[in-house]
Order: C-alpha cells, then sequence, then structure tokens
C-alpha cells in the first residue's frame, strides 16, 4: 500500500472532526474523497501529509509511520494542493512552479537541468507554458489553480494530494486537469465535490459523514441513490451514462418550499 490510515481520528477544541478513518490507497490510484461542507476532508488531507499530527491511530508510507519520515522525506514523495493558498510576495508563475523543486536542492546545489526540465513539463501539464513570466497576482482564480497544480507536479511526487482541484475552474480545464491527474503514475488522492466528475475520473471513492468513512469502493459501491440521501440530504436518479460508459447522478429538486442553505 502507499498511504494506510489505520483508525485515525483528530480532535480540536474538545471536537472530534475525523472519526477513526481507516483507509489503504493502492499506489498509481486516483482516489476521490467525497462529503459534504464540513464532513473532514481537507482535515484527512491535511493528516494524510502530517500538517496534522492524529489525535489516535497511525498514518503509514510503505508501511513507515509518517512519524518516522523526516520533514524532507515527506516533501521528496508528496505533494500538497490546498485551497485557495496564496501568497503576499511579488513573485511570477516561473518562481512558483520552481518552488516545487524546494524539496530536491540542497543548500550546495545549485539550479540543475532536471530542475528545469520538470518545471517545464508541470508549465506544459497544465498548459501555462506562456504565462511563465506573468506576476501571481495578477493570474485568475483559475489560472492560479493550475499554477499551483504545476507546482506540485515539478515536484515529481509519488503521492499527490489535492483539496478541490476543480475549484475555479471552467468546465474544459476542470476536464483537463481531472484527465491528467487520472493519467499520472502517482498516487492521487483528491477531495472533489462534485460526484459526477468523481465517478469519471478515480477509480477509488471515500465517502465522508461527520469525519466518518460512510462508505469505500469503487464508483459503482459508493454511489448510490440511498446514500447520497442519507450523507447530502439529496433526492438522485442514478444511470449509467450512455455516452461515457461512467455512472451518472441525476439530482432533483427538492420538493418543500423550505429549502436551508
Ligand atoms: N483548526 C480548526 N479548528 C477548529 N475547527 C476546525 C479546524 N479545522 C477544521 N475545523 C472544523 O472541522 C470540520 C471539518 O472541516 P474540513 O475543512 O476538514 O471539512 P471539509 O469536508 O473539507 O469541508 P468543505 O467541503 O466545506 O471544504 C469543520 O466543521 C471545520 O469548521
Amino acid at each position: 500500500m502507499s498511504i494506510k490510515a489505520n483508525g485515525v481520528s483528530w480532535s480540536t477544541a474538545g471536537r472530534l472532526i475525523v472519526d477513526d478513518v481507516s483507509l489503504s490507497i493502492t499506489p498509481g490510484d486516483t482516489v476521490g474523497l467525497l462529503g459534504p461542507n464540513g464532513s473532514g476532508k481537507s482535515s484527512l488531507l491535511r493528516l494524510l501529509c502530517g500538517l496534522r499530527r492524529a489525535t489516535e491511530g497511525v498514518i503509514t508510507f510503505d508501511d513507515a509511520p509518517i512519524e518516522h519520515l523526516s520533514r524532507r522525506d515527506v516533501a521528496r514523495r508528496l505533494a500538497l494542493v490546498e485551497q485557495n493558498a496564496t501568497t503576499d510576495a511579488d513573485v511570477t508563475v516561473l518562481d512558483v512552479v520552481r518552488l516545487g523543486r524546494t524539496p530536491w536542492r540542497s543548500m550546495l546545489s545549485g539550479w540543475r537541468e532536471e530542475d528545469s526540465t520538470a518545471v517545464e513539463q508541470a508549465l506544459t501539464q497544465v498548459g501555462m507554458t506562456t504565462r511563465r513570466h506573468q506576476s501571481w497576482h495578477t493570474l485568475s482564480g483559475g489560472e492560479r489553480q493550475r499554477i499551483h497544480i504545476a507546482r506540485a507536479l515539478a515536484q515529481r511526487p509519488r503521492e499527490l494530494l489535492l483539496d478541490e482541484p476543480t475549484n475555479h475552474l471552467d468546465i474544459q480545464h476542470q476536464l483537463d486537469i481531472l484527465a491528467l491527474v487520472q493519467r499520472l503514475p502517482t498516487t492521487c488522492v483528491m477531495a472533489l465535490h462534485d460526484l459526477n466528475l468523481a465517478a469519471m475520473f478515480c477509480d477509488h471513492l471515500v465517502l465522508l459523514k461527520e469525519g466518518r468513512v460512510v462508505s469505500a469502493g469503487t464508483p459503482e459501491s459508493v454511489l448510490t441513490s440511498e446514500r447520497i440521501l442519507d450523507v447530502y440530504g439529496v433526492e438522485t436518479v442514478i444511470e449509467r451514462s450512455p455516452h461515457h460508459g461512467c455512472l451518472h447522478v441525476h439530482y432533483l429538486p427538492r420538493r418543500s418550499e423550505s429549502a436551508s442553505v
């Protein structure tokens, strides 16, 4: 297994946020973390990459507990793309993507050919090569998202964790980024809100409700109308699309007038 969580819980301010989560992520798989707002997706991603320490349970990478790995080892093998990450510094697109190479460089090593290759390839993968000299602050939300993903790709990680990678992206770029993630040999775990995109691009889904795993498995086993009603309170009809062959969730409008926001 690439990443494994065994009975992982995380509490803060007297509240249990992640509740006894166990997961085994197969190398190379694309795994979608699903669940309503506040169900613990981001918190779980932060636990999986060591940014948060589990209150209970163990997270292992290739059977080594995360606490036994040095910060540099974790940084070399794993990249995290968080929601709305930003900076006040006056930097260009190239500066941001080059940051992805930091774990691979030492105080003594200069910038190497392989660093440039990784940066160029990452910019190409997200379709942003022509923007390399643009100031970060002038990018649109979707462009920033693509550059964050390029930074993570330039890192050449074995595991890529993405928190709502399609946030801010138009539909074409959503499809492009998810197809790219799916194609990568890298193990990917990503928090997603769109159940249909999750069904199209993920090998495996993990559905969270109030910090607990309600269901995990193939899209076909996880995405059932009963479960979506239980977890999201939304009525659906789920069919296999005759157009792309994946499951498609049709959302049915609420019948009552008292829809809450
Ligand atoms: N540092 C913290 N202190 C207090 N509460 C926190 C902290 N971090 C997360 N929470 C709470 O934990 C719950 C889960 O948050 P989390 O961001 O993990 O959910 P999520 O599933 O990613 O939500 P969303 O879909 O809205 O992004 C939320 O109720 C949040 O307010």
